[in-house]
């Protein structure tokens, strides 16, 4: 199996509306670094995953909608909590989309929100 990652950061604001989350549940910014890692079980004729230049310009239009935005106004986003566990998944499924023609077998997103804490969701696309 082939892999291929690329990196990129986003700024959001948001709110987690559950006592679980304790001061979090007041509106509080994040600045995540994304990871995207793509996966290939062969490479294809140009002996690549994907190429770097469109995989990450995939991974920066999946991430656009979020950028400098207040999840909590995003219809999307409307009565779900925005964990980096959920959001990392709504990444990798836009991201399945935008390169879903690449003969790719699976996605994996990881939501870095500090240096200690990090949240990942694998998307299997073919198997
Ligand atoms: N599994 C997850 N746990 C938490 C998430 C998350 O997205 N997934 N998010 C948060 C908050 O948004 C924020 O990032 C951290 O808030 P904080 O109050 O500092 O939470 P901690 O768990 O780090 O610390 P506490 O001691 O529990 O306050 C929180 N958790």
């Amino acid at each position: 199996m082939f892999t291929l990652t690329v990196r990129d950061h986003v700024m959001v604001a948001h709110s987690l509306p559950d006592p679980a989350f304790g001061p979090a549940q007041r509106l509080h910014g994040a600045t995540y670094v994304v990871e995207a890692s793509l996966e290939r079980p062969d490479l294809d004729e140009h002996g690549i995953v994907v190429d770097i230049g469109e995989a990450t310009a995939a991974l920066a239009e999946a991430l656009e909608p979020l950028a400098y935005r207040n999840l909590d106004e995003l219809e999307e986003f409307v009565g779900r909590l925005t964990t980096t566990e959920v959001l990392a998944r709504w990444v990798a499924e836009r991201l399945a989309d935008r390169l879903g023609a690449a003969g790719l077998s699976a996605v994996t997103v990881v939501l870095r929100e500090h240096p200690d804490a990090w949240a990942s969701y694998r998307l299997r696309l073919r198997w």
